[in-house]
């Protein structure tokens, strides 16, 4: 107990704590780098900012091996390439070696100008559990103004889910006779089992009557309108971190550890292909998050 603990004790043990407490934080935004939760450049800001932060004291080695097809081979080249020894945390970087680890992750990883705000279809895209389908839900509650799409699926539906509400549920020769006349507007099987698809009737008729439309759907389908609409307004909702990401689709309950999985490796794939779209929106809180799409929403009404 610690009333019978000498102070240098007690001190030791609460040292003990916050060290694993902050290997604990670094492993985490290791992670997130390693996910593409939160972009090279932001952690080198926060790092520069503050020396004593969880960024700061990530040694520059976990920095660079975080980073996508960054392996010790070519983490070792570049910090020779740079300069930088490799016992270097980021926030013990000195002003020029800062510059050149900026100027380096700005040609790597290029942060894209957004492209979008040009049409009044607007994508909504991003990993499993992210909260699609609750921003969705509060934008239909709140801005009944914007058509809502729904698709239609092969999957079964989930307790509470209603056919035409939340999907129209076909089984597999009707998926098949949609796409055969035509009647998707895309189309993808996601996270390599069920198919779902954006009926195009729908869509055609709430665009020619004036209003904006909001597709929730995948990257494959997401790049599909991309193509098919060039001037689509495409929108990536991100978590907050990735443990967030899979405490919410564990705390969802509604798919099994191996459907969670599953689920899990196409989220890596789909976090990775972030910088495809115009907009990044990050979901910590519904509200926010639906506000800023409707935002995007009103940008692009033309
Ligand atoms: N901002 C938020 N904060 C906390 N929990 C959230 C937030 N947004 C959504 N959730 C919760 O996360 C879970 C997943 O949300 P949702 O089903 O909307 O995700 P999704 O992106 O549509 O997933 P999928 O692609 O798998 O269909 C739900 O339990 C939802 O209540
Ligand atoms: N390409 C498309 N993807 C769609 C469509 N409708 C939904 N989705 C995406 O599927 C997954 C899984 O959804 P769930 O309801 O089974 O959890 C999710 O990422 C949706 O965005 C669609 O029409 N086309």
């Amino acid at each position: 107990m610690a009333e019978n603990r000498s102070v240098p004790e007690v001190d030791r043990a609460a040292a003990a704590r916050r060290a694993v407490e902050r290997r604990r934080a670094r492993a985490s935004l290791k992670r997130d780098l390693t996910m593409r939760v939160v972009s090279p450049q932001k952690v080198l800001d926060h790092a520069t900012a503050d020396a004593e932060s969880v960024e700061g004291s990530m040694r520059i080695t976990d920095f660079l091996l975080a980073l996508p097809a960054i392996g010790a081979g070519k983490r070792d080249r570049i910090l020779s390439e740079l300069q930088i020894s490799p016992v270097k945390r980021l926030g013990g970087l000195g002003v020029r070696q800062r510059a050149v680890l900026r100027g380096w992750l700005d040609s790597r990883f290029p942060v894209l100008e957004p492209r979008g705000g040009r049409s009044r279809l607007l994508v909504l895209a991003g990993p499993t559990a992210v909260g699609k389908g609750t921003v969705a839900a509060h934008i239909r509650e709140h801005n009944p103004e914007i058509h809502l799409s729904v698709s239609a699926t092969t999957r079964a539906p989930r307790p509470g889910e209603i056919d035409g509400v939340h999907y129209y549920f076909v089984d597999d020769a009707e998926f098949d006779r949609l796409i055969a006349d035509g009647e998707l507007l895309e189309y993808a099987v996601v996270h390599n089992k069920s198919r779902y698809g954006t009926p195009r009737a729908p869509i055609d008729a709430a665009l020619s009557e004036g209003k904006t439309v909001l597709l929730e759907i995948d990257l494959q389908g997401a790049r599909q309108v991309r193509r098919a609409e060039p001037a689509a307004t495409l929108i990536f909702l991100l978590p907050p971190t990735w443990d967030e990401l899979v405490q919410r689709l564990v705390g969802r309950g509604t798919e099994n550890a191996e459907e969670r999985a599953r689920r899990l490796k196409t989220a890596k794939v789909e976090l990775a292909a972030q910088n495809e779209f115009d907009h990044l929106i990050v979901n910590e809180d519904v509200a926010t998050a639906a506000a800023e799409v409707v935002e995007l929403s009103l940008g692009s009404a033309r």
